[in-house]
């Protein structure tokens, strides 16, 4: 039996900057990994077999482990044993911190290492780009800026382990219809990626949460009520809140002047009105941080 973390990860700053003909929109982000992580083992079976820890999550082909699992049929040797593949979810569903595509990359990783296939990490790159455009990322982690459609990545300098709080409201929200939604809007706020490289690289952390932005905010905020709350419980607490990807879920530093027991009237005022609250850090590519 092997194990692999499945990191999930926030964005520290994304800008949408155009549409291809495709439909996909070219965007310019900086991934970030935590230590949030959904844990995916690999053992021998006697036939394929996918399980979940969460019944939510159909563990038919449209799971992207499932999916992750048959684009490296094409690698597999004759002697490749069959595999029972099971999925520990703590990253919550479709909530914009890509637990679907973390999964997706460490089933790559995983099925690379069991069946000894020795595939590169770029390889495993371009067929997890084959699966979603945050699975490139997911293979790798750590701290990048991602172009194109999110799968052309340059590595940052890793960023210390800063301790991060992830308001989790009780709705999800499709991908695909944060894109659409933002292709309504007539008007957009400008995001200063270059701004937010040059902090991220200086690892000045003020000076990020004070210059970050993403482009679904304004079209996600109206929509989903619920990620509107989670801003401004953060911000009521004297927090700078950002959203990650297209949301529904909002994050933002802890400061080290924080209180525990302001902290903890955060917690309350978020679970009273149904919102989940996680307590991570940043991590290192592969977790190299991850006490
Ligand atoms: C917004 C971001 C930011 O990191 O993440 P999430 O919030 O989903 O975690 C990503 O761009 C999401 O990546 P991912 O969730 O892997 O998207 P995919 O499965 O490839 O695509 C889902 C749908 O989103 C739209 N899509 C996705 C990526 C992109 N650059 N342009 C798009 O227009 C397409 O309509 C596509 O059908
Ligand atoms: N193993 C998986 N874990 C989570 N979601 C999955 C998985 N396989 C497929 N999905 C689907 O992928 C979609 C995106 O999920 P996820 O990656 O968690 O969110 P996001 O794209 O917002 O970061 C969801 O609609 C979910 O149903």
């Amino acid at each position: 039996m092997i194990q692999e973390r499945a990191y999930g990860k926030i964005n520290l700053g994304l800008s949408i900057i155009g549409k291809r003909s495709d439909g996909y929109h070219r965007i310019d982000t900086v991934f970030q990994s935590i230590a949030l992580h959904d844990t995916v083992y690999i053992e021998a079976a006697d036939s394929f077999q996918l399980t979940c820890s969460q019944a939510a999550l159909a563990c038919n082909t449209s799971n992207l482990a499932y999916k992750a699992y048959a684009a490296l049929g094409a690698y597999r040797n004759k002697s490749s044993s069959a595999v029972h593949i099971h999925l520990e979810k703590r990253i919550p569903l479709a909530a914009g911190l890509a637990g679907g595509s973390a999964d997706a990359a460490a089933v790559l990783r995983g099925l690379n290492r069991f069946w000894r296939l020795g595939l590169t990490a770029e390889t495993l790159c371009h067929i997890g780009a084959t699966l979603g455009a945050d699975v490139p990322f997911c293979v790798q982690g750590g701290t990048q800026r991602g172009q194109g459609t999110g799968e052309v990545l340059t590595p940052m300098a890793p960023l210390p382990s800063w301790p991060v709080c992830i308001l989790h409201p009780p709705v999800s929200v499709q991908t695909g219809m944060a894109y659409a939604w933002f292709d309504e809007q007539q008007v957009h706020e400008e995001v200063w990626m270059e701004k937010i490289v040059q902090s991220v690289q200086s690892a000045d952390r003020e000076r990020l949460s004070g210059c970050w932005g993403n482009s679904f905010e304004s079209s996600v905020f109206p929509r989903v009520p619920a990620a509107a709350q989670c801003r401004n419980i953060l911000k009521t607490h004297g927090l700078v809140p950002l959203l990650s990807g297209s949301g529904p879920t909002v994050f933002a530093f802890i400061p080290p002047t924080i209180v525990a027991s302001s902290f903890r009237r955060l917690q309350q005022e978020a679970n009273t009105a149904g919102i989940e609250v996680y307590r991570t850090h940043l991590v290192r590519g592969n977790g190299q941080n991850d006490g």
